[in-house]
């Protein structure tokens, strides 16, 4: 047995917390097993036997949303960070909107500097941290609703055709690929109302629309509300919940799929401008989806620990 220790630190965006390895320095061979392991919620790695420091405040939550696996570049100028997050399932994602703005926090606390060029399976995206280093923007690619880029199974005479506000599996949902695909419901009521976004059992109406047949690598579940149109002149307003793919449950935020909601509710016309607000139950982000270009999120990061765990979990 492996009884090498790997140095981890953890950080969070909005909730959605992971793991960190440098992936340059340290070697874990079998990386699905590391974080099954360390991400569970009930076994897997525990806060309170770290301490935090002056970077942020610890976490007592157990577990993890995912280990990323850093390697940086610093030769770039700017500095590169290649990004790979593999999720509690052991599966690996091909983008992670808050895994991204860690990843632009982490490489901020290693070199000083305040851009970064991250490398993900999506494409290589820009992204920037705040002067007090609390928070992070980073582009996230030209949202699609293109059937065969989210992907979406869809039979004649839809062959072709995007899924805009259609029933899936008891659902009225638009699919719709952020870097990952995304199934996206909107909802009467947001998280003041107790038969709204907060009052739905996203763990039994989400994953039969995880699975549907019309999404065949599957689709992270978003259910969101509108509480401010935009029309009344500043940002719009989203409440939303995720239920992520990999994580196989709900997440506390989840950034491409505030993308995704922002992108449904301009497609769908139920706001205003390209702007907007997304309350995930983690916290705030601000989203821009410009008619042409580049996607931003921007949000709050914080680093909750350091420490060390086996390479080998078994
Ligand atoms: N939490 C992430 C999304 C991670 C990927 C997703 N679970 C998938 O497998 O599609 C985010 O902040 O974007």
């Amino acid at each position: 047995m492996n009884t090498h220790a790997v140095p981890v630190e953890k950080y969070h965006g909005t909730g959605n917390d992971f793991l960190v390895v440098d992936a340059a320095a340290e070697s874990v061979g079998d990386r699905a097993a590391f974080s099954r392991a360390h991400c569970d919620r009930e076994t897997g790695v525990d806060g309170r036997d770290f301490d935090a420091d002056e970077r942020g405040a610890r976490s007592d939550r157990r577990g993890a949303d995912g280990v990323l696996f850093l390697s940086v570049a610093e030769r770039f100028d700017p500095t590169r960070v290649v990004m790979t997050l593999v999720q509690p399932d052991g599966s690996t994602a091909t983008m992670c909107g808050n895994g991204a703005r860690v990843v632009a926090r982490w490489a901020h606390d290693r070199t000083g500097d305040r851009e970064f060029m991250i490398d993900t399976q999506a494409g290589t995206r820009r992204a920037t941290v705040s002067a007090d280093a609390a928070a992070a923007t980073i582009e996230m690619g030209v949202p699609t609703f293109d059937p065969r880029r989210v992907p979406v199974a869809r039979e004649d005479p839809e062959a072709g055709e995007p899924l805009i506000d259609e029933p899936v599996e008891g659902l009225t949902v638009t699919a719709v690929n952020t870097g990952v695909p995304h199934a996206v419901a909107f909802i009467d009521g947001g998280r003041d109302d107790p038969d709204g976004v907060d009052g739905a059992d996203l763990d039994a109406v989400a994953p039969p629309v995880r699975h549907a047949d019309a999404f065949p690598e599957g689709a992270n579940v978003n259910l969101a509300a509108v509480v401010d149109d935009g029309r009344g002149g500043g940002p719009a307003v989203l409440d939303q919940r995720t239920f992520e793919r990999g994580v196989e449950g709900e997440t506390r935020s989840c950034g491409t799929g505030a993308v995704a909601v922002v992108a449904a509710a301009r497609r769908l016309g139920l706001i205003d401008g390209e702007a907007a607000v997304s309350r995930p139950p983690g916290g705030e982000l601000e989203i821009t989806v410009p008619d042409a270009g580049h996607a931003t999120l921007t949000g709050p990061v914080a680093h909750e620990f350091s420490g060390t765990l086996p390479a080998d979990p078994r």
